[in-house]
């Protein structure tokens, strides 16, 4: 071993194995109170998950995610990462192992970025080489630029701003991170941003995440699992966001996740995982009996003109397909991808004031139809089924 004894194999960071959390009957009244914060709270989160916490003001969220790295301490219960209590380490020692992303960042104003950003390295010991080399492949995975780097907070938009404070919860490589409210307190627009981003950047780094927010949207957009809390950390369901959509555990979780809930669940679904109609195409040259009778024999009622590649080119109707053989034609189009999601998919749609649209392939070529009747259908259909079809929480990074 060298005079470093956290150094990795290779590289800058340590790439770590992401840990399993687990809470486990805790308790925490805080002292003068009448009622616990906290009354009996178990939950388990596997390695590499998203774990959202999310309900009203007041049921505990803060105070769970809290107990998590001993800034606060249970009046009773344990909390357990791979396996072991963190009762038993060194509460400083144990933060510095868990990424901590809040609000309110709390970059040091007087700091650099870059600084900032080392705040953990350093109290790690890690060599000016090393911390430079994280420091320049965080901005990168933020998506910041190196200049960025020299600059102080102040000098940092919002969105800018709140990025640094992931990354500084990044530095150590930490197996987990603990993320309170992080977009709370940015825009709308630059808040979505940062959601996709930090998406994005979780299907590389697969950490595991008790993300905290009340805001129902987001933990159905951020969670791998959602754990809904009510008055006292009481656990109202914990459940993927589909489980989530089609079957709230009881009217409290309903209400809580909102009466659209069906269009929520559109948002959980990407354009190739429902059954498309095929598609009534035609090229050019083609006999137009043969094509009048594709026409007639699709739901839509005209023929779909392709390409000599399969890619879209316009609606025909019987008018368009008078003659002996199909003829050139330009017209308008909808079109939508395979992996776009349904909730965009549908929007897309009503914008283009179209019942119908042409779903391309990665390669623009033709896939299908989606047609608002079919999403329709999709949503009744998934309303009555069983929570057994629900999705997996498949990447939505996308979104
Ligand atoms: N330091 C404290 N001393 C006494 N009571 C506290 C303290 N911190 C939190 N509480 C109380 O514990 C309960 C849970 O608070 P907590 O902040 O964990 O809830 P929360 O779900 O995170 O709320 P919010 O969404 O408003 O942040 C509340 O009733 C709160 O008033």
């Amino acid at each position: 071993m060298t005079s470093e004894p956290h150094r990795p194999p290779e590289g800058p960071s340590a790439h770590r194995e992401a840990a399993t959390l687990e809470l486990r009957h805790i308790r925490k009244q805080y002292a003068g109170t009448a009622e616990p914060a906290i009354d009996d709270l178990s939950l388990e989160v596997p390695a590499g998950e998203i774990c959202v916490l999310v309900g009203p003001s007041g049921c505990g969220k803060t105070t769970a995610m809290r107990l998590v790295n001993r800034m606060i301490e249970p009046t009773s219960g344990d909390i357990l990462i791979d396996g072991a209590s963190i009762m038993d380490r060194h509460p400083a020692e144990l933060r510095r192992e868990i990424g901590y992303a809040i609000q309110q960042i709390g970059l040091f104003p007087h700091q650099t970025v870059a600084d900032n950003i080392a705040v953990v390295p350093k109290l790690l010991g890690w060599d000016r080489r090393r911390v430079s080399a994280r420091v320049e492949e965080l901005l990168d995975l933020i998506g910041l630029e190196p200049a960025m780097a020299a600059r102080y907070p102040g000098q940092l938009s919002g969105g800018q701003r709140q990025r640094v404070g992931v990354a500084r919860a990044l530095a150590a490589d930490p197996p987990l991170m603990l993320m309170d409210e992080p977009f709370g307190a940015i825009d709308p627009i630059s808040r979505e941003r940062l959601q996709n981003e930090f998406l994005r950047l979780q299907g590389e780094i697969r950490k595991t995440i008790v993300f905290v927010t009340h805001d129902i949207d987001e933990a159905i957009k951020m969670g791998d699992r959602i754990a809904v809390l009510r008055k006292g950390g009481v656990l109202a369901q914990y459940a993927t966001p589909a489980e989530l959509l089609m079957a709230p555990a009881d009217e409290f979780v309903e209400d809580f996740v909102g009466a659209d809930r069906a269009l929520k669940r559109l948002a959980l679904q990407r354009v190739r995982d429902i059954d498309l109609w095929d598609a009534p195409t035609v090229r050019v040259g083609d006999p137009g009996a043969q094509a009048r009778e594709r026409a007639a024999a699709s739901p839509i009622g005209h023929a779909l003109l392709v390409d000599d590649d399969g890619r879209p080119v316009s609606w025909l109707s019987a008018t368009d397909l008078a003659a002996d053989t199909v003829r050139p034609h330009e017209g308008r189009l909808t079109t939508v991808e395979l992996d776009d999601i349904l909730r965009d998919a549908l929007a897309d749609l009503l914008q283009g004031q179209v019942m119908y649209g042409v779903v391309t392939d990665g390669g623009g070529r033709v896939a299908g139809v989606l047609s608002v009747e079919v999403i329709s259908g999709f949503l009744t259909e998934q309303g009555a089924g069983s929570i057994d079809e629900a999705p997996a929480p498949a990447d939505r990074a996308a979104q």
